[in-house]
């Protein structure tokens, strides 16, 4: 990694920078969204679009050794090519819950260094709740102005609290992963969210057994690292990024596991 800046220095450079993307998404909240749907169907939005032209000529200003990979430039066939060190951002994670308007959407930057997120902002303007953690730094969160560490907990003896995805239903696989598990609810939320819960303790499991790209959940696994948690593949490996076309296979984000 060529950059001059710790994992330290880079968390305070782009803490300002994904707030500020959060604004510009917060200032088309409101207004009458004109949707496009992708190839892969799913929904993309100018909110998406203005997020994404203040993440990355940014990160690329800061350091333009690090290859930055965005989900919408991704889209179009931008798709540089990564090496052993690189961004992941998905300026709106969580289009379907913007366009519901369930605040349940986040803004999302990770870096990878050898397939393993080892830094990553998310953050939830709408909620006013900001996550980020390092590799080596522990996870926080920052909301009504005051900052806390965050830590995965212990499964509670009443039983695992696991939360699913809103809007993309793998009813009958997630039925069967969770079958021999010991479950005391199911909870649902829109975007990388899901992973910050269970790195903040509110919630032990996040089984997802649908597709996912890598933008989608690098940040939210970094946090969720950083604060104790694991993100395994349905084989127990630890989930790697920087795979080709980055897409993700099913995997299982958990608080803790033995
Ligand atoms: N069939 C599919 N192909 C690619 N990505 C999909 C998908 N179904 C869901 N996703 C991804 O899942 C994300 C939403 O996750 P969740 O269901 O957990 O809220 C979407 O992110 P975007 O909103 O950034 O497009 C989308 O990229
Ligand atoms: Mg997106």
């Amino acid at each position: 990694m060529s950059t001059q800046l710790s994992l330290g220095e880079w968390l305070h450079t782009l803490i300002p920078l994904v707030r500020q993307a959060g604004e510009a998404v917060m200032n088309l909240y409101d207004s009458d969204l004109k949707v496009r749907e992708k190839a892969d169907r799913s929904p993309v939005t100018a909110a998406d679009m203005a997020a994404e032209a203040i993440l990355v000529p940014a990160l690329e200003r800061i350091d333009q050794a690090i290859p930055v990979v965005s989900e919408e430039q991704a889209e179009t066939g931008i798709l540089p090519e990564v090496g052993e060190c690189f961004w992941l951002v998905d300026p709106l994670d969580g289009t379907k819950e913007f366009i519901s308007r369930n605040g349940e959407f986040t803004i999302n930057v990770a870096l990878i260094k050898a397939g393993e997120p080892i830094l990553g902002v998310v953050y939830a303007p709408a909620l006013d709740r900001l996550f980020a953690g390092a590799k080596g730094l522990g996870a926080f969160v920052e909301e009504q102005d005051t900052r806390r560490s965050l830590h995965t907990r212990q499964q509670p003896n009443e039983g695992l609290t696991v939360v699913s995805s809103r809007s993309h239903g793998d009813d009958d696989a997630l039925s069967g992963f969770l079958r021999d598990l010991p479950v005391a609810q199911r909870v649902s939320a829109g975007s990388s969210l899901k992973l910050c819960l269970v790195a903040a303790g509110e919630a032990d499991l996040y089984p997802r057994l649908g597709r996912t790209m890598e933008w989608d959940i690098a940040a939210g696994d970094a946090v969720l690292r950083a604060a104790g948690g694991a993100t395994l593949t349905l084989d127990g490996a630890r989930l790697l990024y920087g795979k080709t076309g980055f897409d993700n296979p099913h995997f299982a984000a958990w608080g803790q596991c033995n």
